[in-house]
């Protein structure tokens, strides 16, 4: 599954450069202002900080929010205390798309994530033209020498790579990296099975000074504690603020 999520991103990605070629995104990235710097925006503080996620589907949990208005739901996490956002702008599973990355980061002043599938160059030039400050790299979906050129791009392009990892073995390819914001996944994303323990077992194998986030399956306040008391810096939520109340969900996960 991972392997055609990424398959298809990368021939969505083509056939849009076939209507707006490299060097005309290119061109559009280097003319945004600087990113923001996320490594110091979620640098490990007294509370949990949460990047908060605008999707409205996902092949696992199918339909989940309509979300006409991406901007606004952005604004309202902003409002409710979250640190990043992130935005799902794959399309064929997850209904997002690169509008959704470029209203929010019109919107808000946090740093905002490109959540999706990137496996090409084109796609990181595309993330910074819409105003992308980090960008999602799945170390599952990589070789590292594509992983090591992506990583390397985005650092240069002033964006942070947010490195995903699921297993230790992977943790370690993070760390090879030099990779300094580093998720476990608790979601397989070739399986899709859930392992909420999984950053619990790998938290103490994060490279010295990386920052640590627990991506996925992020319900309760409870949750979130599990998470923390684990080591995580950071939680990344998507389904439980995009069916629920947000603002309340968010002062309930930042209040643990
Ligand atoms: O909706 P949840 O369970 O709170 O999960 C959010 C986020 O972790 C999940 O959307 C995600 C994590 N890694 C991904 C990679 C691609 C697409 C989506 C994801």
């Amino acid at each position: 599954m991972l392997s055609e999520l990424t398959a298809n991103a990368v021939a969505d990605a083509e056939t849009r450069r076939a209507d707006r070629p490299l060097a005309e995104v290119e061109a559009a990235a280097l003319a945004r202002p600087a990113a923001i710097d996320a490594l110091a925006v979620l640098a490990p503080a007294e509370r949990v900080k949460v990047i908060a996620e605008i999707k409205r589907s996902s092949p696992s949990r199918g339909a989940l929010a309509s979300i006409d208005d991406a901007a606004a739901l952005a604004r309202t996490y902003e409002i409710g205390g979250a640190s990043a956002i992130s935005v799902l702008t794959e399309g064929r599973k997850f209904g997002g798309s690169l509008a959704d990355l470029e209203s929010v980061r019109a919107a808000v002043s946090l740093p905002v994530l490109r959540k999706d599938f990137i496996a090409t160059p084109y796609q990181v030039f595309e993330a910074r033209a819409a105003g992308a400050d980090l960008v999602l790299l799945i170390v599952a979906a990589l070789d590292d020498a594509t992983l090591g050129e992506l990583h390397g791009l985005i650092t240069q392009l002033g964006m942070t790579p947010l490195v995903e990892t699921h297993s230790a073995d992977e943790l370690e390819r993070a760390a090879q990296l030099g990779a300094r914001l580093i998720g476990v996944n608790a979601r397989d994303l070739t399986t899709f099975e859930l392992d909420r323990d999984l950053f619990g077992r790998l938290a103490d194998r994060f490279p010295e000074g990386a920052i640590r986030v627990a991506e996925s399956a992020v319900l309760s306040a409870a949750d979130v504690a599990h998470y923390r008391a684990a080591g995580a810096d950071a939680v990344l939520v998507g389904e439980a603020l995009v069916t629920g109340d947000p603002i309340a969900n968010l002062s309930a996960f930042l209040a643990v």
